[in-house]
């Protein structure tokens, strides 16, 4: 899970298209895609789903699905990213063998529990504050990422707050990829905004 990966939401869009803002970031070097709908009903949220996996197929760019076993399923998504409240990892494991996990960290009881799961990498969650998602923990800063990156056998991805200010601190600390929503989403153009984002996080 190295790189820089587009966490989707449709309503920082800035009234684009969900699909034009990924296929700006698969050209600016996105390294995957994860499709989060809080609010979808599952009927389009599996016709949304197809449609990416569609456009993405092309450029070779895993699509995670957030949170839905079945909406993966149903389109033959790469992978799923859950969390701490959503099915166990190893019920999605023997459900999707194949498939890339994700799981959310958000304390350092999960930090040490992940380290028996079967997953592929952890989401630090959140690595900074942020308005686009605030039912979470506390945040943990670059010395909690550090700590976990010296502690863990998992590849880490940091979500939260990282844009172009903090992404190489990021990455400093020990991340091996980074999640951004609005950075990505909300910038005026989000093909250069990942490239951007890709360049920093190389540096
Ligand atoms: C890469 C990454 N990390 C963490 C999350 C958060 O997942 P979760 O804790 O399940 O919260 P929701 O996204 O479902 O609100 C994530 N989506 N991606
Ligand atoms: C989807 C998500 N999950 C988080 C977590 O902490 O688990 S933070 C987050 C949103 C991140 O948005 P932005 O890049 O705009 O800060
Ligand atoms: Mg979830």
């Amino acid at each position: 899970m190295n790189g820089v990966h587009l966490v989707t939401d449709r309503g920082l869009c800035r009234g684009r298209s969900l699909e034009e803002v990924v296929l700006a970031a698969v050209r600016g070097g996105a390294a995957s895609v994860q499709l989060r709908e809080k609010d979808l009903a599952t009927r389009p949220f599996v016709e949304e789903a197809a449609r990416l996996k569609a456009l993405l197929a092309p450029w070779k760019v895993p699509l995670i699905i957030n949170d839905r076993l079945d909406v993966a399923l149903a389109v033959g998504a790469e992978g799923v990213h859950v969390g701490q409240q959503d099915m166990p990892c190893a019920t999605v494991r023997r459900l999707l063998p194949g498939a890339i996990i994700g799981l959310s960290v958000e304390t350092w009881e999960d930090v040490v529990r992940a380290q028996d799961e079967p997953v592929d990498y952890l989401g630090v969650s959140p690595v900074f504050a942020t308005p686009t998602k605030t039912d979470t923990r506390g945040a943990w800063g670059l010395e909690g990422l550090a700590r976990i990156r010296a502690y863990s056998r998992h590849p880490l991805v940091a979500i939260g707050g990282v844009n172009r200010e903090t992404i190489a601190a990021v990455a400093q600390a020990g991340a091996h990829g980074a999640a951004v929503v609005s950075a990505i989403c909300s910038a005026e153009d989000p093909e250069k905004a990942c490239g951007e984002l890709v360049r920093l996080f190389r540096s």
